[in-house]
């Protein structure tokens, strides 16, 4: 157990992001008191029910009260509203961050709201899983996983120091990045991929219409990954794609063209091209398998071949 970081912490929206940071601080010490609040009522009961926050309050207002740190985990797109909801009662000295996949716009919503005693420092915990809600949560999520701050002009040093050290304690390695950088990078490698999947199992989907059903049952191992990420949370994506859109579509424009380079490939038989591609991609994969990122995913070992 750690000395806690903060007297009182208070988690807005109380769905997958927050119900693991709830488990993880508890885990950890790191709060005194952790309060809670969710839009609606059902979520608030179910989070009564399974002793999710120390106090599961009725107003985000209620919950924020006194605290030193305040979380706003909703989605994106919801960001704006929340921090002005919330702003009349914030705590002289109270740092406010977020965990939202996209930054640049979550500081354009969110910093016009707060006022000038509090300390805005906006972070992305980059863990997650394609469940949702009060109950999918659990304390191990952001073990060994980086979690991004990505400080505003004029952050205080001190609340960022802190921060880290929460993060920290969460069980995240922590690393610094500025706004627009950090939505170009996840715009590679987590945006456009999730895009990528819904479309994926889309096509499927019309597919399955065609071969009744066989897609479902003959479903290899690939496309079983594509449906857990094209299970993610509907609001939370239409929320990511709509606010970081400029970033998305320079990255979706490059992979349009290798993909029709490979299409092209395939139809003029040129197997070198593709043999060379694939090579250079499995290369990465190893690169994160070595740099021990892959948590999710089995390991063939280093230096294993996987089956081919
Ligand atoms: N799921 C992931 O993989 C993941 C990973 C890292 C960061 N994030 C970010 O974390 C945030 C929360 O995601 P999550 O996966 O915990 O979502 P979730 O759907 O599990 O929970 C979101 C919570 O916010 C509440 N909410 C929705 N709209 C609201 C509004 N207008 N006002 C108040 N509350 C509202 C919901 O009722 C729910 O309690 C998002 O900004 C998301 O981009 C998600
Ligand atoms: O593993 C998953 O289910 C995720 O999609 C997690 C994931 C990601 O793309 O890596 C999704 C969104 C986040 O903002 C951070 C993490």
């Amino acid at each position: 157990m750690s000395t806690p970081i903060y007297d009182r912490v208070a988690l807005i929206g109380l769905g997958l992001i927050a119900s693991s940071m709830f488990w993880a601080i508890k885990r950890a010490g790191l709060a005194g008191e952790v309060t809670g609040y969710a839009r609606s009522e059902e979520t608030r009961h179910t989070a009564r029910r399974i002793g999710l926050c120390d106090r599961v309050c009725d107003s985000a207002i209620e919950a924020v009260e006194g605290a030193d740190l305040v979380v706003l985990c909703v989605p994106v797109g919801a960001m704006g509203k929340v921090a002005a909801e919330i702003a009349p009662a914030l705590k002289s000295g109270a740092t406010v961050s977020d965990v939202g996949s996209v930054k640049r716009h979550v500081i354009e919503a969110v910093s016009p709201h707060l006022p000038e005693n509090v300390h805005f420092v906006p972070a992305h915990p980059l863990a997650g899983t394609e469940h949702s809600g009060p109950e999918s949560g659990f304390a191990e999520l952001f073990d060994n996983r980086w979690c991004l701050l990505v400080p505003v002009e004029n952050s205080d040093p001190a609340a960022v120091a802190r921060l880290r050290q929460f993060w920290q304690g969460i069980g995240a390695n922590v690393d610094e990045m500025e706004a627009d950088h950090h939505d170009l990078v996840l715009a590679v490698t987590s945006h456009a991929p999730h895009l990528i999947a819904y479309t994926m199992v889309g096509v499927a989907d019309d597919l399955r219409r065609v071969t009744d059903s066989e897609v479902i049952k003959y479903s290899a191992a690939g496309f079983r990954d594509f449906t857990r990420i094209a299970a993610s949370d509907p609001t939370m994506w239409r929320d990511v794609f709509l606010s970081n859109k400029d970033a998305t579509l320079e990255i979706l424009g490059r992979f349009t063209e290798e993909l029709f380079a490979l299409q092209r490939a395939i139809r003029t038989g040129d197997g070198q091209h593709l043999f060379d591609y694939f090579t250079r991609t499995r290369a990465i994969r190893r690169g994160i398998i070595d740099a021990g990122q892959d948590t999710a995913a089995p390991d063939f070992g280093r230096g294993a071949t996987p089956k081919t």
